[in-house]
């Protein structure tokens, strides 16, 4: 809606959702400087909503570069935007990029909530966005064939890149 669109306008996008939760697990790592828990990454899907517990290891990228931590709040939920809504907003939201740093003593649990659309929706941005002023950014992508290509790769505990929305971005 803070986009100037009606509240059910995604609702077809969901229709037969792929949405899905993980649990984590981050056992203590005596080495926490030689490994992270989870690569950087960007949630590909619409939403992510996570809960984690009260030891902290989630970092988010800000725009200058640096990485900051994402302190638990006891009792509730981060909300983290994903690939979907950046195409869908043509680049008006961008998703955070994130990783996952592990701790020395403590394990940690974190559940997110992946919610994401139908295999077979086509993800560009909402034609009501797009104009000769404001051009769409990027080239249609299947969002089932997006997901299964991107898990592939994804999560890598190293600086490769895997298929990105970026690369769907028209320069
Ligand atoms: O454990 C966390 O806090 C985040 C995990 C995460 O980013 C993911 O599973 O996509
Ligand atoms: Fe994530």
């Amino acid at each position: 809606m803070s986009l100037g669109l009606p509240g059910k306008r995604f609702n077809g996008f969901f229709a037969n959702h792929t949405s899905f939760i993980r649990l984590n697990h981050y056992p203590p790592c005596p080495t926490p400087d030689l490994t992270l828990g989870v690569g950087r990454h960007k949630d590909p899907g619409a939403l992510t909503v996570l809960a984690q517990d009260n030891v902290g290891g989630l970092d988010v990228k800000r725009k200058d570069g640096e990485w900051v931590r994402v302190n638990p709040i006891p009792s509730s939920y981060i909300i983290n935007l994903g690939d979907c809504c950046q195409v869908w907003s043509n680049d008006k939201y961008v998703s955070a990029e994130h990783r996952v740093t592990v701790n020395s003593k403590r394990k940690r649990f974190s559940i997110p909530f992946f919610f994401n659309s139908s295999n077979n929706v086509m993800v560009k941005p909402i034609k009501e966005l797009v104009n000769e002023r404001n051009p769409s950014k990027y080239t249609e992508f299947n969002w089932g064939k997006f997901f299964k290509t991107k898990n592939v790769g994804n999560y890598n505990k190293r600086e490769a890149e895997n298929l990105q929305i970026h690369h769907f971005q028209d320069v």
